[in-house]
């Protein structure tokens, strides 16, 4: 479809667009500025999510969005952008069809079930590389089975992202409202009234230390299985898995995740070879069925000058508008530059002093260094392989605890908060949702 819309009108003038039935409003914001968008006439959704008629949406400097309609609406559109277009040729047909045969598997799970054979839903693992809207996926396959009053579980095993938690953090949570359009998941409150499950794991690459990240990632599964497996309503509707771009890089990564999440269904975006042998892995298979998803021409892979701009804003930010920049750009950029995660996160105030529209109150709680125990998960030294006690690995190393003494050491650090009551439980634990301490302000 040709694209619409008026021309260039000055920043705080509204352009309006037209949408045909099936076709989407992509907008990409300034890297420095904010836009908003509105839905005059018509129906349309961001990512599964329906957007209220004249209701102003707000979109944070340098994000990305695309208001599609299934039946056609008009939208219009003011603020910085660094582009704007209707697209007609989106893969949002071939989602609902994914979202379709879910829909089917959760409602035969739910009229077969009986206490003696109860019956699970779908679950969903979303592979692909970075960047092809992997995450994008997995909220509008949420937002559609949430249409149908299923609260749904949503796991994302993408360390470097995570939408509830600290970069660093496995998160879990139940969502049973559409996803904030404007705030995303951490918008999001569960009706259910159930925290969101974070295991740290601490890193942003999930190879950096391994066998810690698969631990982390097989408590994650067990907990949110017996959860499950606790509560009808839940196992009827599944669980969906949002996974990094590293499974597709390491195959440990991948084959380790789906024995232990054991998916029934495995959607692979845009990585033909990853497809081809999972395909090849479970032909015949009546457990495991792998769909290929095209990607959407609107996820745009981010230049490697565009993620440096957004992170310089971060590190200089006094809390305005950096406080609105979105966290991709900036895990990116670390990951690209080397720059210690710590840093980024402790200085993105985001983290701690919420947003606009859902402000938090950090407050700081003053505890005697005597009264905590602090512990790290991996010892940090490098012992060379000779070195090491007969039976022990490096492996074995990454996922031992360290006793941290209370000092200098702890300056720009974030600590997790363990939900353990035995400290030789901390590994199997997970950690509070809820961080706000800041550790080097008492320092
Ligand atoms: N159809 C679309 N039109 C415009 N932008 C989109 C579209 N789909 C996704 N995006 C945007 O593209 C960016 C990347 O999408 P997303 O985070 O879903 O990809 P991903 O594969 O999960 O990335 P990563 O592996 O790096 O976490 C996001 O900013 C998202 O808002």
């Amino acid at each position: 479809m040709a694209t619409t819309g008026t021309a260039a009108a000055p920043d705080t003038e509204w352009s309006e667009f037209k949408l045909d039935p099936e076709s989407e409003f992509r907008v990409e914001v300034d890297l420095s500025s904010t836009a908003a968008f509105e839905v005059v006439r018509g129906s349309a959704e961001v990512f599964g999510s329906e957007v209220a008629t004249r209701a102003e949406v707000q979109l944070r400097a340098g994000s990305k969005a695309a208001v599609f309609s299934w039946t056609g609406a008009v939208v219009r559109v003011k603020g910085s952008r660094a582009a704007e277009y209707c697209a007609g040729d989106t893969p949002m047909p071939s989602y609902l069809n994914v979202h379709v045969a879910l829909e089917n598997v959760r409602r035969d799970a739910a009229a077969f079930s009986t206490s003696s054979n109860p019956l699970s839903g779908p679950s969903v693992m979303i592979v692909g590389p970075s960047d092809v809207g992997k995450s994008s996926i997995a909220k509008i396959l949420a937002n559609y089975a949430i249409k149908h009053h299923h609260p749904i579980t949503f796991a994302s095993l993408d360390c470097a992202d995570p939408p509830l938690a600290l970069p660093g953090s496995l998160t879990a949570t139940i969502i049973s409202r559409p996803i904030d359009i404007e705030e995303g998941l951490s918008g999001t409150p569960s009706s259910t009234g159930i925290q969101p499950l974070v295991y740290y794991y601490g890193y942003i690459d999930p190879n950096e230390k391994l066998k810690l990240y698969q631990k982390q990632v097989s408590l994650l599964a067990a907990t949110v299985q017996s959860k499950l497996a606790s509560d009808p309503a839940l196992r009827t509707a599944g669980v969906l898995i949002d996974t990094p771009s590293q499974f597709t890089e390491n195959p440990a990564l991948l084959s380790h995740a789906i024995e232990v999440w054991k998916p029934s269904v495995i959607l692979v975006v845009g990585h033909e070879r990853v497809y081809s042998d999972l395909a090849r892995q479970f032909q015949g298979s009546r457990d495991v069925s792998v769909l290929k998803l095209a990607k959407s021409g609107g996820v745009r892979i981010y230049e490697y000058k565009e993620r440096v701009r957004v992170t310089v804003t971060i590190e200089s930010s006094d809390g305005t508008d950096a406080a609105k920049t979105d966290m991709t750009y900036t895990r990116s950029c670390i990951s690209r530059q080397g720059v210690p995660t710590r840093t980024s996160i402790s200085q993105n105030p985001r983290i701690f002093y919420g947003t606009t529209k859902f402000p938090l109150s950090p407050f700081s709680n003053i505890v005697s260094f005597n009264e905590l125990a602090v512990r790290r998960v991996g010892d940090a030294t490098t012992i060379l392989a000779s070195a090491l006690p007969i039976g022990q690995d490096r492996k074995t190393q990454e996922t031992k605890i360290v006793k941290v003494e209370v000092g200098d050491i702890l300056l720009n650090s974030v600590l997790a908060v363990s939900h353990a009551d035995r400290l030789d439980a901390i590994a199997p634990a997970s950690v509070s949702a809820q961080l706000s301490q800041q550790i080097k302000k008492r320092l």
